[in-house]
């Protein structure tokens, strides 16, 4: 297949809907750093499990991959814990936004997934307890995508400054006894793993694991195990995209992660790893032409899960 044709054509298809105008689609305003960026942007990347790669559009521009950090977080705790990681964090769709606080009161503290901020934090708590969770994360995506990777300190900061909600989700959990650690500290440790800055090349490289049995996609070794990479493509699939994850799975069929800086990244399994980004989000909190470009890939290669 010649995935450098089906990506450039997927970016002339997209590139005059750019100006999404009356669509409702725009970029996360609730953290002002994000709020600045230009919505006329779109980059799409993908690389093969033999290492053939593909770009297209603002492919090698970084942007901030907020919650798709939460697959990388998961992972770290899933080597780290295995099974004791499933005491404090369930495994079911919310079919809530992201930032929903109200399953925590009924379900006792207990978030249902960790794609959901409530999920993601309750991860970092777990990371925090084992040591220095924000080097660790970079360390990671370093090594997966084989170049430095870095933090926004101006979007950490942003996130800090206004992060109202997730101060009330770690509250409420502290609250019920589900973080060990000290609820300032384990929002830091959030807010900065949301504000890392990555390309869409960098990514779909760094996801490389996802469609490789859990293998390196530089080095060959060993991330995740096998049975442990079934169950982060598995929860993305089913949770990744917050209340929107049953319309993904519809039309596109195939694990993703989003996140509010307008990235996504789609596995296909034992296939390749993309990812793409266009800031401009829908109301489910997920890009709006990165869910065109993911139904479009789709439609004109044929790879899904299904
Ligand atoms: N969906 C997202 O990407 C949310 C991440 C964002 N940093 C938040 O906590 O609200």
């Amino acid at each position: 297949m010649d995935f450098q044709l089906i990506l450039d054509e997927i970016h002339a298809e997209l590139r005059p809907r750019l100006d999404q105008a009356g669509t409702g689609a725009q970029v996360a305003r609730y953290i002002p750093a994000l709020a600045r960026v230009s919505p006329r942007q779109f980059g799409i990347a993908l690389r093969t499990c033999d290492g053939t790669t593909a770009q297209a559009g603002d492919s090698a521009v970084p942007f901030s991959i907020q919650s798709i950090s939460k697959v990388f977080s998961l992972t770290l705790a899933i080597r780290a814990l295995d099974e004791a990681l499933w005491t404090r964090i369930g495994r079911e769709p919310s079919g809530s936004p992201f930032n929903s606080l109200v399953q925590l009161e009924t379900e006792r503290g207990i978030p249902r997934n960790p794609f959901i901020n409530a999920g993601a934090i309750a991860v970092a708590d777990r990371l925090v307890s084992l040591g220095d969770a924000n080097a660790e994360l970079l360390a990671l995506l370093s090594r997966l995508c084989g170049e430095p990777i870095g933090i926004d300190a101006e979007v950490a900061q942003s996130e800090a400054d206004t992060g109202f909600r997730n101060a009330a989700l770690a509250n409420f959990m502290k609250g019920f006894g589900t973080l060990d650690n000290e609820v300032t500290t384990v929002l830091d440790v959030y807010f900065r793993q949301c504000a890392i800055a990555m390309t869409c090349e960098q990514m779909a490289c760094a996801a490389g694991y996802l469609c490789r049995d859990g293998a390196h996609p530089l080095a060959g070794t060993p991330v995740l195990s096998a049975a442990q990479t079934r169950r982060v493509n598995a929860l993305m699939l089913t949770c990744g995209t917050y209340d929107a994850a049953g319309e993904f799975a519809f039309r596109i069929g195939l694990p993703c992660k989003s996140g509010v800086g307008g990235g996504i990244v789609a596995v296909v399994p034992d296939h390749l790893s993309l990812c793409v980004w266009s800031p401009a989000l829908d109301a489910t909190g997920n890009s709006y032409l990165g869910r065109q470009a993911l139904e479009l890939f789709v439609a004109k290669t044929g790879l899904s899960v299904f």
